[in-house]
């Protein structure tokens, strides 16, 4: 299978710390990708040394064939990080009407379907700054899905959803894998693990797995990806000793 992205040897140094201690990995192409680590492993910040927006030491990334950063990456990468993206004196249908604009052959028709898909369409005429922390993380959701992006970054974006629009999210998800699009959606929730295609599992800038949930479950020998991920910790910190 195709890869969308290949990260080789990526070494990130943020303030004075070494965050990625020389990172390789690949995302293939039409699955989601989970990026899970304790919070501070260096998740965000592989997310947005892939986007192009993270100063790197040392390394290479390809995205979609081309190095990350590349201008013409920039259309075809959704990246929606933590923070909000979205305009909050506007609301949730004139941000994603603004941001239809931005792409050409992008309608308003096209801004309402996203608005529908992220389960946003009761507040599509609220504010965005009177909306809960789950239903801003949909609304920027919604505006990064209009470009019909063939990557889409998602930096945690189920924090603060309840478990129905959770598991609603999910299955959008794997529907746009489904017709092609790449995700990589970053957690530190071990029970959205499993639901991921391939997981990378990550701990203070290294990769401890790079697998399927299945065969990390298999290799650590236990059916829980909780436990697995703490014996391979373990196992980690044994050989290191
Ligand atoms: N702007 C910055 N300057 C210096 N260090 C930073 C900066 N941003 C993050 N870091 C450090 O880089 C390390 C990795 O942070 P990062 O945000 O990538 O982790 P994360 O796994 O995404 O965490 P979380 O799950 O909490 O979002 C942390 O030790 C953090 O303190």
């Amino acid at each position: 299978m195709a890869h969308a992205v290949e990260v080789r040897d990526l070494v990130v140094i943020r303030g004075k710390r070494t965050v990625l201690h020389g990172i390789s990995t690949a995302v293939r192409e039409g699955c989601v990708t989970g990026l899970l680590g304790p919070s501070g492993s260096g998740k965000t910040t592989l997310m947005r040394a892939i986007v192009g927006v993270q100063r790197v030491r040392s390394g290479r990334i390809e995205v979609l064939g081309r190095p990350a950063g590349s201008p013409t990456l920039r259309r075809e990468i959704g990246y929606v990080t933590q923070a909000p993206s979205v305009y909050p004196d506007l609301t949730v249908r004139e941000n994603a009407r603004y941001f239809a604009s931005l792409y050409p052959g992008v309608t308003g028709r096209d801004a309402d379907r996203a608005i529908r898909d992220v389960g946003l369409e009761r507040a599509a005429g609220q504010l965005v700054r009177t909306l809960s922390g789950g239903q801003h993380s949909r609304a920027s959701l919604a505006c990064a899905l209009l470009g019909d992006p063939r990557l889409l970054i998602l930096d945690e974006p189920t924090v603060g959803q309840d478990p129905v629009l959770r598991d609603e999210l999910w299955q959008r998800f794997h529907a746009l894998a489904a017709a092609g699009t790449t995700l990589v959606v970053s957690s530190h929730v071990m029970d959205e693990a499993g639901r991921c295609d391939r997981l990378v599992l990550i701990r203070e800038g290294r990769v401890i797995a790079d697998d399927t949930p299945a065969a990390v479950r298999a290799g650590a020998g236990t059916d829980d990806l909780e436990t697995a991920f703490l014996r391979l910790i373990r196992q980690r910190e044994e050989v290191s000793a």
